[in-house]
């Protein structure tokens, strides 16, 4: 597309559902389909491009030619705090306040005299955004939706409706939470899901509330779906193959278009490599440090953007792995633990300041493909699942919420590279395991399919034959098609 001039590009307009997790996976398919010839609008909430500011400089939203970067207010109160916004508010308050500045900005920039931007011919969107649907379809145009979660995750979600009328959910009293009633066994009939418990199945079901509101939002955002152009997901159909297979019996086309992480590097224009989405500033150190380690001698343990503990939990953390006498990263994020800032026992970090390094945040993609990474202590999230699996380490898992408990359920009984902590977590748990995972029989073999696992994440994103390759072609196509 060489010759086109910049205003008759085509031109897609992404919108992340603001939070981190959310907008890594945008910006990287923002960058893939600037290298295939879009003119990009991204879009940041305010709250978001403030601290991406801060955490990346005051020139790093200024964009490079045919890449802007957009803002609109997310309907919560001004803050300007370092911290991830609570996550049920945030669905809320998108939900109920961003169409009518999201549809103001698609006027702003469809009016190409003052805007100086090709007109708008397509957006991607978040799935847990779905309410930019409206504007798509007002204008005319193609919208596809990113569930920036796995295949298994969005599958899990599906069932919501089924549970509600089965009656497995609103609980009935509280005790049902711990009486063993979530593992019962609830979904052997839908392909992919054989042998799922309760307790696999993304959070929000866990409630006695008849009105709780991120089961209706669950239940609105995958019934809107269905209106997408496509559905696109960032796994891989080796991986994930039953589950998309589900999927794409009742929604528009399903396409799995990743590892994105891998397709990206694949983008050659160097121009792009100064934008970044890291919500906090990153602690480079972090590599050196590694570069001094032994292959294979290092645990990660990061719980991602969202994760809290109770400060007795992080003790309980730090005891396991002082405890398992292996070396560790430990990421500990500002607004880990709630209530307070995190702190640690003066014992705890005498007795491990050998062979430990503790920061604040991490280039989480650098870290888990250093070679000094042997396994990795996560709470599940999608992109630290995907991440792990193409750098093929094993992980142990101690999901927080939402999808989380399916994706460790995945790792755990179907993909084989994983071990669930109980989340009661308990020191000698966590020291048992971690030496397990880093010089255990099981250890072992979870590396050895982990490495597997690589393989197949890499050849899913190979030049023309790759299956997540060809899967992003045919996105490519749909979005240069009019609707
Ligand atoms: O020190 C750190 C910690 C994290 N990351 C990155 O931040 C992202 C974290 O994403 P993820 O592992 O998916 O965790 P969450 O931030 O918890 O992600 C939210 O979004 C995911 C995708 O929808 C869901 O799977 C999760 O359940 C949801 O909590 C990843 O790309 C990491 O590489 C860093 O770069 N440095």
């Amino acid at each position: 597309m060489g010759s086109i001039s910049l205003l008759e590009k085509p031109h897609v307009v992404l919108i992340p559902f603001p939070a981190q997790g959310h907008i890594n996976p945008m910006l990287k398919l923002a960058k893939i389909l600037h290298s295939k010839g879009f003119h990009i609008t991204f879009v940041n909430t305010e709250f978001n491009h403030r601290r991406l500011l801060k955490s990346r400089g005051p020139d790093s939203l200024k964009g490079v030619e045919s890449f802007r970067f957009e803002t609109i207010p997310d309907g919560l109160p001004i803050s300007d705090a370092d911290a991830t916004q609570d996550i049920p508010s945030l669905c809320e308050s998108t939900t109920n306040t961003c169409l009518a500045p999201f549809k103001d900005l698609l006027a702003r920039l469809n009016d190409i005299v003052s805007s100086n931007v090709p007109p708008v011919s397509c957006i991607v969107s978040d799935a847990i955004m779905s309410f930019t649907l409206e504007a798509a379809e007002e204008l005319g145009i193609p919208e596809v939706l990113f569930f920036t979660a796995s295949a298994c995750g969005f599958l899990a979600y599906t069932q919501y409706a089924k549970l509600i009328e089965e009656g497995y959910t609103p609980l009935k009293d509280a005790s049902y939470l711990t009486n063993g009633y979530l593992d019962t066994i609830i979904a052997n009939e839908i392909p992919g899901l054989e042998g799922i418990r309760l307790k696999d199945i993304p959070t929000f079901i866990r409630t006695t509330n008849p009105d709780e509101y991120m089961v209706k939002f669950v239940l609105q955002e995958t019934e809107r779906a269905r209106r997408a152009s496509a559905v696109i997901l960032n796994t891989f159909e080796e991986l994930e193959h039953d589950c998309i297979k589900t999927l794409s019996s009742f929604l528009p086309p399903v396409y799995a278009i990743g590892p994105l992480h891998f397709l990206q590097k694949q983008v050659k224009d160097k121009s792009l490599e100064i934008l970044g989405s890291n919500l906090w500033k990153e602690d480079q150190h972090c590599l050196e440090w590694l570069d001094s380690k032994e292959p294979n001698s290092v645990v990660y343990v990061n719980f991602g953007s969202i994760t809290v503990m109770t400060p007795k939990q992080l003790i309980e953390f730090a005891w396991g792995l002082a405890n398992s006498n292996q070396t560790f990263l430990w990421i500990i994020r500002p607004d880990l633990v709630t209530g307070d800032n995190a702190i640690l026992p003066p014992e705890f970090l005498e007795a491990t300041k050998e062979r430990s390094l503790l920061a604040d945040w991490c280039p989480q993609e650098k870290v888990l493909s250093h070679p000094s990474i042997g396994g990795f202590l996560t709470h599940s999230g999608w992109n630290s699942t995907l991440e792990s699996i193409g750098s093929g380490v094993p992980m142990i898992c101690w999901p927080f919420f939402s999808e989380q408990q399916t994706n460790c359920w995945f790792s755990c009984t179907k993909w084989g590279i994983g071990m669930e902590i109980d989340s009661d977590v308990k020191r000698d748990e966590v020291e048992i395991l971690v030496k397990e995972l880093m010089i255990g029989e099981k250890g072992k073999e979870m590396k050895e399919k982990a490495m597997e696992w690589k393989k197949l994440a890499q050849d899913s994103t190979k030049y023309s034959h790759g299956s997540s390759y060809k899967n992003l072609e045919k996105l490519n196509q749909l979005l240069l098609s009019p609707k």
